[in-house]
């Protein structure tokens, strides 16, 4: 069966997305999305989405990682879906969704979307590190001389390392630039290595640095390798609530593909 899909990508992070109302997406195929996720024998992506049909809200997204297996919340493919639905005009400008972590507002204007996060609680700071959940899993560790680092390699350390278990987790390295600027690199599980940017990450990242006072303000701007993006929150008794994402997403083309 042949099936129209589209590529998108937010701030580098870049998704493969299908209209799934109809139900035409083999969803237990998960060799069928890693192949088409591969970046040398298929149409090359970190992720895979569906738009579903909702019964709560305007849609529902379903995200799957570049090894097929279907995974947490992804902000930047959040952030995607929306200009999808969008384009689509199954939404104007506001829009509230569903995804796995719960319902999700969000808008959009010129390009650029703003997508509300989960509450985020239960920030845990250790003497090198901070792990917090935004959504997905985010270990969060400051570094030196960031662009120098060797992200696929560290960050595979860490992700497999004993204290995560078979779940693992994500693995962001964060450099400050000033108060209210980080530049952040993030190895992503179920890709396996770096991407350009991960928008559950630079959440945790911005959050992360409200937790250590390495920042006192409540809007947070984080440079990725694919671009700038914005964090906006709130602290909480327990966290964090009013956690907002912004930033660009782009349709990059449309094809045709047969399951
Ligand atoms: N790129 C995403 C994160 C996707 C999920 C992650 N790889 C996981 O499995 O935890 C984002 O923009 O948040």
């Amino acid at each position: 069966m042949t099936t129209t899909f589209y590529k998108y990508q937010g701030t580098g992070n870049d998704f493969i997305i299908i209209d799934n109302r109809l139900q035409i997406v083999n969803k237990n195929d998960t060799k069928r999305i890693e192949e088409l996720c591969d970046r040398r024998f298929g149409i090359g992506a970190d992720g895979f989405i569906l738009l579903e049909n909702d019964e709560f809200s305007d849609f529902k997204m379903v995200y799957y990682n570049a090894d097929g297996k279907e995974s947490s919340m992804c902000g930047n493919g959040g952030r995607c879906i929306v200009a999808f639905a969008n384009y689509l005009g199954i939404i104007d400008k506001v829009t509230k969704f569903s995804a796995i972590d719960g319902l999700h507002n969000a808008s959009i204007d010129n390009g650029f979307v703003s997508l509300q996060m989960g509450n985020v609680e239960g920030v845990k700071v250790f003497e090198d590190h901070t792990f917090l959940d935004t959504g997905s899993p985010h270990h969060v560790e400051m570094v030196s001389e960031i662009k120098n680092l060797d992200v696929k390699t560290k960050g595979s350390e860490i992700r497999y390392g004993a204290s995560y278990g078979a779940e693992g987790s994500n693995v962001n390295f964060v450099e400050p630039i000033s108060d209210n600027l980080f530049s952040v690199r993030t190895y992503e599980r179920g890709v396996e290595d770096e991407t350009f940017s991960c928008g559950t990450g630079v959440t945790a990242v911005a959050l992360a640095m409200h937790a250590n006072n390495k920042t006192k303000t409540n809007t947070v701007f984080l440079d990725t390798l694919g671009g700038k993006l914005q964090v906006n929150f709130k602290p909480s008794e327990t966290g964090y609530k009013d956690v907002w994402l912004i930033g660009p997403a782009v349709q990059v083309f449309k094809g045709e593909l047969t399951w």
